[in-house]
């Protein structure tokens, strides 16, 4: 999947956030994108699955049926895309593009497959993976969301222990953080981050 098209895109380095399904990531964005609304810009990601409530069109996903994932995959919109817990997930181009025009730090918030597939591109992004502190937490913490079907919890475990795995391969990704304490985990993912923070704050205050 090696493309030109993101090669092209200029500005700051993007952010890849990876991790299982509960490990914390979308709070964690959540929190940088609040205190940082002027540096970060979240690369809204395609799917095929049903918004949970609260969730906006646009804003947390593009909620689309299979048949415009698919031919917007046919007609090469993609830079990568993946099928999780029985659904289609994918970044467009499009969605990249869109934060990167802005000169913003664009964040990718993609399971281990994206991952894989955007090594294979020229993006060239930050990797940081968000870790649970156990399995047995995890499931609390999905179980407490009350977002999945028991059927779709079982899914997202399975693929949670493949992706603690994953995780452990070295050189995948630059930086690993363990999710206990919340706030410690943010102020570690801000200290990964800091010098990409730092690039961008010098260059608002001298344009
Ligand atoms: N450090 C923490 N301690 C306790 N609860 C947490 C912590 N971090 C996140 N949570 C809670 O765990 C649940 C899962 O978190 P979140 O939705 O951010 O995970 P996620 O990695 O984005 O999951 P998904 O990939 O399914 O979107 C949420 O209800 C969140 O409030
Ligand atoms: N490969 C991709 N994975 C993605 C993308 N957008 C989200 N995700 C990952 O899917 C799972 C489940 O998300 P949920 O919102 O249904 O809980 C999670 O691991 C996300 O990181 C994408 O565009 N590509």
């Amino acid at each position: 999947m090696r493309d030109s098209v993101t090669k092209a895109m200029a500005g700051p380095r993007p952010v890849v956030l990876s991790g299982p399904s509960g490990a914390g990531k979308s709070t964690l964005l959540k929190e940088l994108m609040k205190e940082y609304d002027s540096i970060f810009g979240f690369s809204v990601s395609h799917t095929t699955r049903n918004p949970r409530p609260g969730e906006e069109n646009g804003k947390d996903y593009h909620y689309v049926t299979r048949d415009v994932m698919q031919r917007g995959i046919d007609n090469g919109d993609f830079i990568e895309t993946a099928e999780f817990s029985g659904n289609m997930y994918g970044t467009s181009k499009a969605a990249v593009q869109d934060v990167q025009a802005k000169n913003l730090i664009c964040i990718l918030d993609i399971d281990m497959q994206g991952v894989r597939n955007i090594k294979t591109t020229d993006l060239n992004p930050i990797y940081i993976s968000i870790q649970p502190p156990s399995m047995a937490i995890l499931e609390k913490r999905l179980r407490d969301r009350k977002t999945e079907s028991e059927e779709n919890l079982q899914k997202r475990l399975n693929a949670a222990k493949v992706d603690m795995e994953f995780s452990k391969e070295p050189g995948v990704f630059d930086t690993i953080i363990v999710n206990d304490n919340l706030e410690d985990a943010y102020g570690k993912l801000k200290e990964a981050l800091l010098e990409e923070i730092n690039k961008v704050k010098k260059i608002n205050m001298s344009s």
